[in-house]
């Protein structure tokens, strides 16, 4: 395993000469709200992450990210408390933009070509799951398919390192997606973990096999019906783990209407979100547009 290649927060010293002296010299940085995760550098982690805003150069929608996985629309972290770190990096690709790449160089052209390869077959995926979805719902209606707009989404491209201490970290936290659909390919690692009647399940990783988790905006489309399931990632003793999600979104000012919630829209869901995690540290979700029934 190559951990040099691990943006250095993520550098674990090999396990058992795990030094005091790393430890005292940090605390003050490291250890300042919580030692939920006592060996990463928060200080150092947060200088990277501004580096990577600066070297992500200009002319590519890529927001690269480190530990803080919530992102607002420009890429920036939404949380930056030592206990919301989560033991991951990736990369974010908005998908409709890829058409503002002009790529100079063969590698970037290339990633391109995959990028909308990629994009074109999930799509086709996520088309066809959220038209059947409508249709056992009764709701097939040209308003209710554009609650889904496939071609935009968004990638994101995991890497959730091994960790010798993995019982005090989370891959990602638990949570709910923000999209209708999110489209996962992950790597026999494991480690995605759903929650249902309560209990925790391991979605063990089968080879060539995608999963589709539902998120809030179909639970709100559905009326209830189809459930945005909380999920989390937990993070391995040994080895490192890679996913790549796909996330849609309905289109843009398409208005999602429904029994139990207040018409809405994406954009005001997900200025809704962004709020309540600045001021709250967390997300609400969909509370915040339920009616209130007295039954
Ligand atoms: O990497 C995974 O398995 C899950 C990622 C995830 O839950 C997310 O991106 O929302
Ligand atoms: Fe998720």
């Amino acid at each position: 395993m190559n951990f040099e290649s691990y943006p250095p927060p993520f550098r674990q010293p090999p396990q058992n000469s795990y030094s005091e002296n790393y430890t005292t010299s940090h605390t003050s940085t490291a250890l300042q709200d919580s030692d939920f995760i006592p060996t990463i550098d928060l200080q150092c982690l947060n200088q990277l992450d501004n580096k990577l805003e600066d070297a992500c150069p200009i002319h590519l929608p890529f927001i690269l990210f480190l530990g803080y996985p919530a992102l607002s629309p420009s890429g920036t972290a939404l949380l930056k408390r030592s206990q919301d770190i989560n033991w991951v990096e990736g990369l974010n690709v908005p998908l409709g933009q890829l058409s503002q790449i002009q790529p100079q160089d063969f590698t970037l052209a290339s990633f391109r070509v995959l990028l909308e390869e990629y994009r074109k077959h999930l799509a086709r995926v996520a088309r066809a799951l959220f038209d059947s979805m409508l249709k056992n719902l009764n709701l097939d209606t040209i308003e209710s398919k554009s609650n889904l707009s496939e071609s935009n989404g968004s990638l994101r491209v995991y890497r959730y390192p091994y960790y010798s201490n993995a019982d005090s970290a989370w891959g990602m936290d638990v949570h709910t997606d923000s999209s209708v659909l999110s489209i996962l390919n992950q790597d026999e690692v494991g480690g995605l973990e759903v929650l249902k009647d309560d209990q925790w399940f391991t979605v063990k990783p089968i080879p060539n096999t995608l999963i589709v988790n539902l998120g809030d905006m179909m639970q709100a489309i559905s009326d209830d019906e189809y459930k945005s399931v909380k999920h989390r990632v937990k993070v391995n003793k040994y080895k490192e783990r890679l996913s790549i999600c796909y996330f849609v979104f309905p289109e843009e000012g398409s208005v999602i209407r429904s029994l139990k919630y207040k018409p809405f829209t994406y954009s005001d869901f997900q200025a809704q979100v962004q709020q309540d995690i600045k001021t709250l540290g967390h997300k609400v979700g969909l509370d915040r547009f339920k009616l209130i029934t007295n039954d």
